[in-house]
């Protein structure tokens, strides 16, 4: 099964994944990976790091002549930070621990219940870890899976379509969100929006404050089955929701019309099913994301996550000194004041990876091409059942 593990703190030398289970003979696109990780870091609200760093991919293992190997894959982004941090985050040498330390503890963040559960006296420990600097090797991870996929026509975008108040409640087809949101400073398909959106940010900074929202991410050309009723941990909207929960600052996550389903009749609700021969089997709304019973049924698959605000506040919260108890608000050194932009980045690179291993685990096969002979031969199956591509 296909899987991956990253490490590394934010203010360390490097971010490093493995991702294990891949097929061999897929051939990687550098640029295309590293231009999401580029994605990843823009977007408006950001803070200060995101004007150091330029995150590159650089595979230790795993690959040679830009082919995958079918073993583990390695995958190192370094931090340029971590040249202004060395006295406090060597891992080999002594460091200063004193100076620099961090006792005053964000609410919201990790920062309090960390150093209560290791036991530490500097939340440093925990925020290094706990920071959202890791999403990058989640999008490192995600778009090597892009690739694998691109060779079966599955594709992925995603897009911001609430900051605070401001939703964008325009329906848009995938396509026309391909197009415009790149060249959208929050990544929204739709200008107006996206001014709305920012002077929205602009306000809340101007507050010292921040803000949440939600992003939206959808994938198309997918093959019914991927996925299974057969048991809770094998249905694809359950992993997929894991994996997108576990996203720093992620809070909710809903497919389709998600949440409305509770307050609509069944009519309302269910897809109908309708065939003909032109285009085989098709639904005629997609109301439930393209997932039924734990498997996507071959319709665009439509998921939503709900961003919190940043938890550090330029116009600090109460909260305690974790060491000595006392009453402390929090000063701050720099920090996002929106995220949500970069967050939909992370999110589309998740569900690529949960993407890849239910595709990987459906269709079988070690190399590329056995994955493309089986592939071929499920969708004739298909095919013969009524299902078009
Ligand atoms: C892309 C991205 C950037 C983030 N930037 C910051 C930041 O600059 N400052 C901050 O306090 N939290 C930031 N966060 C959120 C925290 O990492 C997150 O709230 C924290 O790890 C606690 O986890 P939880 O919110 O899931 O409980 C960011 C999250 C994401 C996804
Ligand atoms: C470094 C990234 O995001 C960071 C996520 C983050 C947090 O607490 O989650 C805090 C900030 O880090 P720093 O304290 O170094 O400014 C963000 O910049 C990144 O996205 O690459």
């Amino acid at each position: 099964m296909l899987r991956y593990l990253t490490s590394g703190e934010s203010h360390g030398q490097s971010l490093i994944s493995i991702i294990d289970g891949l097929p061999s003979n897929v051939e990687l696109n550098f640029d295309e990976i590293n231009a999401e990780l580029k994605k990843r870091q823009c977007g408006y609200g950001r803070g200060g790091r995101m004007k150091i760093e330029s995150d590159k991919v650089n595979i230790l293992g795993g690959v040679r002549g830009k082919k995958t190997l079918g073993g583990p894959v390695s995958i190192e982004v370094k931090n340029r930070d971590y040249q202004n941090w060395t006295e406090y985050m060597a891992p080999m040498d002594d460091v200063d621990f004193e100076t620099r330390k961090v006792d005053n503890v964000r609410p919201g963040h990790a920062d309090l219940v960390g150093c209560l559960k290791y036991d530490f006296t500097d939340a440093r420990n925990v925020l290094e870890r706990s920071s959202a600097r890791e999403t990058a090797s989640r999008v490192a991870v995600g778009a090597i899976c892009k690739q694998v996929l691109k060779n079966f026509d599955i594709d992925f975008v995603s897009h911001v379509i609430q900051i605070g108040n401001v939703k964008d409640e325009n329906v848009y087809d995938f396509d026309y969100i391909k197009n415009n949101v790149d060249s959208s400073e929050v990544r929204c398909a739709n200008k107006d929006m996206e001014a709305k959106m920012i002077s929205q940010i602009d306000e809340i900074k101007n507050e010292r404050d921040t803000i949440g929202g939600v992003v939206e991410v959808r994938v198309k050309n997918l093959i019914p089955g991927l996925g299974s009723y057969t048991q809770f941990d094998r249905k694809i909207d359950g992993v997929m929701a894991m994996h997108l929960m576990g996203i720093q600052a992620i809070k909710g996550v809903e497919f389709g019309i998600g949440f409305d389903v509770a307050k609509l009749p069944g009519s309302k609700v269910m897809d109908e099913i309708v065939y003909n021969q032109e285009d085989g089997i098709k639904r005629v709304t997609n109301r439930l994301g393209g997932i039924e019973g734990g498997m996507t049924t071959g319709e665009e698959l439509v998921v939503r996550c709900a961003m919190k605000p940043i938890p550090t506040l330029y116009k600090p919260l109460n909260s305690i000194n974790v060491n000595t108890l006392e009453k402390y608000e929090a000063t701050v050194e720099r920090s996002d004041t929106c995220a949500v932009p970069a967050c939909s980045v992370v999110c589309e690179n998740v569900v690529a990876f949960v993407i890849c291993q239910f595709f990987l685990d459906t269709i079988g096969g070690s190399s590329l091409e056995d994955i493309k002979r089986n592939y071929n031969s499920y969708v004739q199956r298909l095919g013969e059942r009524g299902w078009k591509k």
